[in-house]
């Protein structure tokens, strides 16, 4: 059974509460979102594996650490998923940026795929798996199947925003060795498969199409 990691940082508890509110505006929403992807980020490498390198300060020579020649790719769930790229490159700007396309049928709640596109040597790659939205938990679990299936990283841990425990629940019992990192869970989905109290679409109000 994978793990679902809580992020409940004061900074990230605080942002999330304003990008709930129905007030904010389409700016705001992403500005947000920018800023909490960025801290996001910062808790999910906190286990990178560290090796010791040698420096010369200006003063001497000394021991220093340094991330241990990580591969890592960024795979964005589209379009949602786009809105946390910019901020976790402030934290790993080296990291390769790969694209899932998926939309949520509104009637079936099931994922139509419709584009795929990943950087070389997936192989050699660790990667965090990046959408807003955890609902049904239907995209996540094909966007990962995908990513077994066609490119088979070395690993995958998958970031979210909001979950519904519906979610947690597929996506565990479909791909047990994903850790789930999460800023909250919510109470439950709606009968369309909306989050509860959730903060309605999220690909809406990052780009603004409603
Ligand atoms: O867990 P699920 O029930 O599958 O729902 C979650 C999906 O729904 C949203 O995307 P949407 O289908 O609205 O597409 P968009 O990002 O293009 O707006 C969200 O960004 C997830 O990808
Ligand atoms: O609440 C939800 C559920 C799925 N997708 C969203 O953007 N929001
Ligand atoms: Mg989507």
């Amino acid at each position: 059974m994978s793990t679902l990691h809580l992020i409940d940082h004061p900074l990230v508890q605080h942002k999330l509460t304003l990008m709930r509110r129905k007030e904010a505006s389409t700016n705001s929403f992403r500005r947000m979102l920018g800023e909490l992807s960025t801290l996001m980020a910062y808790e999910l490498t906190r286990d990178f594996p560290l090796q010791d390198v040698e420096i010369e300060t200006p003063m001497e020579k000394t021991m220093g650490k340094v991330i241990d020649g990580k591969k890592l790719a960024l795979v964005s769930i589209l379009r949602a998923g786009n809105g946390f790229l910019d901020g976790m490159l402030n934290v790993v700007p080296g990291a390769r940026i790969g694209h899932i396309g998926l939309f949520r049928d509104p009637e079936t709640l099931k994922p139509v795929e419709y584009y795929y596109k990943m950087p070389e040597n997936m192989g050699e790659r660790d990667v965090i798996v990046v959408d807003p939205m955890l609902a049904t938990g239907n995209s996540a679990v094909a966007a990962v199947q995908q990513l077994k299936d066609k490119s088979a990283p070395k690993s995958i841990k998958f970031m979210c925003l909001l979950a519904a425990p519906e979610g947690v629940k597929t996506m565990q019992a479909a791909h047990p060795d994903v850790d789930i990192y999460t800023a909250a869970v919510d109470r439950e989905l709606d009968s369309h498969g909306y989050i509860l109290p959730g903060l309605g679409d999220a690909g809406d109000r990052i780009f603004g199409t409603k």
